[in-house]
């Protein structure tokens, strides 16, 4: 799914507009229908509504849910608040409409004390600003924005398009915003709603279709995309039917040191379980008996170390190992660093570097223009603030992200609620699966092998990036399903991998 930016989210509209055609004020119309029905779905004809309208098209969308709200009954008050001495054209045509129809549910908002008396089991809609809003709310408005926030114990909110205050496309941080139980947002997220910053603004999120231009959704390239099944189901490629072991690649994992051997045996079991052809395991010596009774089905390597690897450099080469997957419970010592050095002077393939191998990189990152380009970096926020610094809110480190991915040539997985992964081309991918149950021990492990075996599988490092984080998700997912977020941990992702593919197929 296309993320839009605000000002494409106009475009679209002006284009809807004009191409089917349908009116202005008729688009207003469906938008709200839909939101209306989706209020008459979630609350009784009893409940007392209370529309919080701005005079842009925001407020204009709220107008028409009051109107069709009161034509099913609702007892519904609109609160227009008088933030600015003119309406747009729509807002001015339906608030003309209600005035006729229904005079009595109309209530002017001029100042902080005119906030009204809320009835018990009311519901708050928010329709003051939507994507027009152009700075961040200040005075009697910001006060506003509070006192339906002091409420939010006893009421819900819903927001309409976008939780007002909330800027789509750059950072509402310290600034006031409405802080929803619901958004009801228009045909595609909005990028603000895939941050963490964001987290406690817009509750549970809702698309609701509305009719925009298909044309116009399919041919404007965005940046930002947020990957869904469809999505995925164009990247999966099914097995051949004549294939053999060798068919799906044969991956080195380099992983595990003294205490940290889970780490290397979880990321071995999802290698295997993500379909890979063959699996070599390095791992030290303290590793051997380890992995060779956890995983018959891989292979293992020793290291001459005995608690920490530092001789993988002498191993691999293009011609015997599709990829690499280096960094679970990898360990930090000089020499292991020694050995990342000198096995990034002859191996080229691209690789997937994870954890520890990650931290090497931030104590040297003259490394980091080593790595052979289309690797793929998987780091969590903490992990990716040590490689490239810190930044002052979410968007500005998503330009971070992105700006490192094209300058190194590297595909970087920022982890997160919604991962978002940044591409060589400027091209940044959120993943829409995944829960909290996730973040757990082990859980990055399982994804690093996750996406070595999907390299091996001669996916592209795209492909491999973008379907590998939705299936470590989506069976993360079916695991919370079964067991809960709690009592889920890394291991019961590899079992549900299996139960990820078939959904995919
Ligand atoms: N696109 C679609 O598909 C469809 C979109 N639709 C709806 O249209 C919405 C966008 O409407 P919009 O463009 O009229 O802007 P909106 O958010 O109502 O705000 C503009 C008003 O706010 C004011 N204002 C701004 N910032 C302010 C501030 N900090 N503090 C105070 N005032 C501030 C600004 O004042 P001005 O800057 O002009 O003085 C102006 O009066 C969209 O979110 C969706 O709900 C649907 O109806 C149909 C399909
Ligand atoms: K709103």
């Amino acid at each position: 799914m296309k993320i839009f930016t605000a000002a494409q989210i106009r475009e679209a509209d002006a284009f809807t507009i004009r191409e089917e055609p349908v009116s202005s004020t008729g688009l207003m119309e469906r938008a709200a229908g839909k939101c209306a029905a989706w209020l008459e779905v979630q609350f009784a004809p009893t409940t007392p509504v209370y529309i919080f309208c701005g005079k842009g098209n925001n407020g204009g969308d709220g107008l028409v849910i009051a109107r069709l709200l009161l034509q099913k009954g609702y007892p519904v008050r609109a609160c227009i608040l008088q933030h600015s001495a003119k309406a747009s054209a729509d807002h001015t045509f339906h608030l003309q409409l209600l005035q006729q129809q229904y005079p009595a549910c109309l209530y002017e908002i001029g100042a902080q004390g005119d906030f009204p008396v809320l009835p018990a089991g009311a519901v708050i809609i928010d329709a003051i600003f939507g994507t027009g809003l152009n700075k961040p709310v200040e005075g009697w408005m910001a006060g506003i924005i509070h006192q339906i926030n002091d409420q939010r114990a006893i009421h819900p909110v819903v927001a309409i398009d976008i939780p007002s205050g909330l800027l789509a496309d750059s950072s509402s941080l310290h600034t006031p915003v409405i802080q929803a139980h619901h958004t009801l947002s228009f045909e595609c997220y909005k990028l603000a709603f895939l941050l963490p910053e964001n987290a406690g603004f817009t509750g549970h999120v809702h698309i609701l279709p509305i009719g925009l231009h298909p044309d116009y959704i399919t041919q404007t390239p965005t940046r930002y995309h947020l990957t869904d099944r469809e999505m995925i189901r164009t990247i999966y490629h099914p097995r051949d039917p004549f294939a053999h072991k060798g068919t799906y690649g044969h991956a080195l994992l380099i992983a595990g040191s003294y205490g940290k051997m889970g780490a290397a045996v979880l990321s071995a079991k999802a290698c295997l379980r993500a379909g890979v052809g063959l699996l070599s395991c390095h791992v030290p010596q303290c590793g051997y008996d380890i992995m060779q009774i956890s995983e018959p089905c891989a292979m293992c390597v020793t290291d001459e170390g005995s608690t920490h690897s530092a001789h993988f450099h002498t191993l691999p080469d293009g011609a015997t190992y599709k990829t690499i997957g280096i960094g679970p419970g990898l360990g930090t010592q000089t020499a292991t660093a020694r050995s990342l050095e000198r096995l990034l002077e002859h191996y080229q393939r691209p690789m997937v570097i994870d954890a520890d191998a990650l931290n090497l990189l931030s104590v040297y990152p003259y490394l980091l223009s080593r790595l052979p380009q289309g690797s793929i970096l998987t780091p969590h926020p903490k992990e990716f603030e040590r490689l490239f610094g810190t930044a002052a809110n979410d968007f500005d480190r998503l330009t971070l992200l992105s700006q490192q991915a094209v300058h190194l040539h590297l595909y970087i997985l920022l982890k997160g609620r919604y991962t978002a992964i940044a591409c060589p081309d400027g091209s940044l991918y959120f993943n829409s699966t995944g829960n909290p149950g996730m973040a757990t021990g082990g859980s990055g492990d399982v994804l690093t092998g996750i996406l070595t075996a999907l390299l091996a599988q001669d996916y592209t490092p795209k492909a491999a990036v973008i379907l590998g984080a939705w299936l470590h998700g989506y069976a993360g997912d079916l695991a919370a399903e079964q067991l809960s977020q709690e009592a889920m941990t890394a291991t019961d992702i590899i079992t549900h991998l299996g139960a990820a593919f078939r959904h995919v197929i």
